[in-house]
């Protein structure tokens, strides 16, 4: 835990560049013959080598041992809920949701607190999507975590996480959200229980989307994205490294904490984000707009227009629409759709959707506002009114999900009758 309040800079996408100690970055070049203090130069490539210049994502980071220093990795058999693989039998088109289960790992830190619920795709693929969620009662301790498979969108739902990474320290609180880059270690400190959801993306780093017609600012705006400036954590004793690599954990020990980053410049490095930021955007006249207009954050995937994943928000907002049904529309999408719930309630389902739980409407579902939520709504008087204290989220992919034998064991057994006892409508 962090008794001094952190720093950051601003700005998502940006060049950076800091020190933690004066003198460690070199000047003018990335790699002179012998860096500062004995430090070791080392580039960390999160696109590849030749990617477009507004694509491309590196840093360079002058630390105390090179990562290339360490001995062969072995399975890890810790954490038996992270990423054991989906249900491999055909999977029924049902809408599926789940309450926030009572029995995810008890006493243990971020990484052995990690369940699959979600999961497409195959990290070899560089494509696709998983939707985790943590328990962490417990702050790592003498090991960190590095994730060859993709970038973690860390959305904490309970409890604040201190994040320690090699780029330096992050604090994260519901609201909040973080990102941790690909191939960047970490460890996780906490103050107590805490919970929350990972969004794993094998695909294209997430970037802002393009706002066409709304112009030069809203959405997500750049500036309130923070990335923290240099730390490094000077230790020589035993630390665990676990590495999530091929869709597998892997174990190996240092002699050091491989956080031993004193400086770095570049654009590829971890940032926290307050959704409170987000420049939320609807309808002044008539008409629910499709929930693209709530993207926080894009991964593209190859073909045009279609996301590998969106991070979409619904966050308060005021409700003026004038002759419109407010809530979400009933729909069938060619896109998939798992939401989680920050806090509050969800203005398309009055009851079952809870803080910490989680829906899945895969492609082609039918689905929409439950029959109370349906029935408020047309019966509303549409006077302008605020939709106050919520924070719900989705990860949308075009990829279909398919959940873990965990998921599928404790999903809600009656969830399809939030639309049951639709009347039937009358022709004249
Ligand atoms: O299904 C959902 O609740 C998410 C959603 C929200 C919305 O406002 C429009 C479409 C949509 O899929
Ligand atoms: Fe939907």
């Amino acid at each position: 835990m962090q008794a001094n309040a952190l720093r950051y800079m601003s700005g998502f996408g940006g060049h950076f560049e800091t020190e933690a100690v004066e003198g460690a970055l070199p000047k003018g070049r990335n790699s002179p013959q012998k860096p500062a203090f004995g430090l070791y130069a080392e580039q960390l490539s999160g696109s590849a080598f030749t990617a477009p210049r507004h694509e491309n994502r590196r840093s360079w980071l002058y630390r105390m041992r090179p990562t290339a220093d360490h001995r062969p990795f072995t399975r890890y058999d810790g954490a038996p809920l992270f990423a054991p693989g989906t249900v491999k039998e055909p999977l029924a088109p049902n809408r599926l949701r789940w309450n926030p289960p009572a029995d995810l790992p008890a006493d243990t830190d971020f990484v052995d607190g990690m369940v699959t619920m979600l999961a497409n795709r195959d990290p070899s693929d560089l494509e696709g999507v998983a939707v985790h969620l943590y328990r962490a009662s417990k702050s790592m301790s003498r090991r960190v975590f590095v994730d060859a498979d993709g970038e973690l969108l860390i959305i904490p739902q309970q409890g604040v996480l201190h994040l320690l990474t090699e780029f330096g320290r992050l604090e994260v609180a519901p609201g909040s959200v973080a990102l941790v880059p690909r191939g960047v270690k970490f460890r996780v400190e906490v103050d107590g229980e805490s919970r929350g959801y990972v969004a794993e993306n094998h695909g294209l780093p997430f970037r802002l989307p393009d706002l066409g017609p709304i112009g030069s600012n809203g959405l997500a705006n750049a500036r309130d994205f923070e990335i923290p400036v240099a730390w490094f954590d000077d230790r020589d004793e035993p630390t665990e490294v676990i590495q999530k690599s091929l869709g597998s954990l892997w174990t190996t020990t240092l002699d050091h904490s491989p956080l031993d980053v004193v400086a770095w410049h570049g654009n590829y490095a971890p940032w926290r984000y307050d959704l409170a930021h987000f420049n939320t955007i609807g309808t002044v006249s008539f008409d629910h707009p499709d929930p693209s207009i709530f993207t926080v954050l894009t991964s593209p995937s190859n073909v045009h227009g279609r996301a590998n994943a969106d991070f979409v928000i619904f966050p308060p907002r005021w409700m003026v629409a004038e002759d419109t049904f407010r809530p979400p529309w009933f729909h069938r999408n060619a896109m998939s759709e798992a939401m989680g719930l920050i806090h509050g309630a969800y203005d398309a389902k009055a009851d079952g959707f809870s803080p910490g739980g989680l829906s899945l409407h895969n492609l082609m579902s039918g689905h929409g506002p439950d029959v109370e939520s349906w029935h408020k709504a047309s019966e509303a008087e549409l006077t302008p009114a605020k939709i106050d204290n919520t924070l719900a989220f989705m990860v949308e992919t075009c990829w279909p999900y398919r959940p873990t034998q965990f998921a599928l064991d404790r999903a809600q057994h009656d969830y399809d009758e939030a639309w049951a006892g639709f009347p039937k409508a009358k022709l004249p």
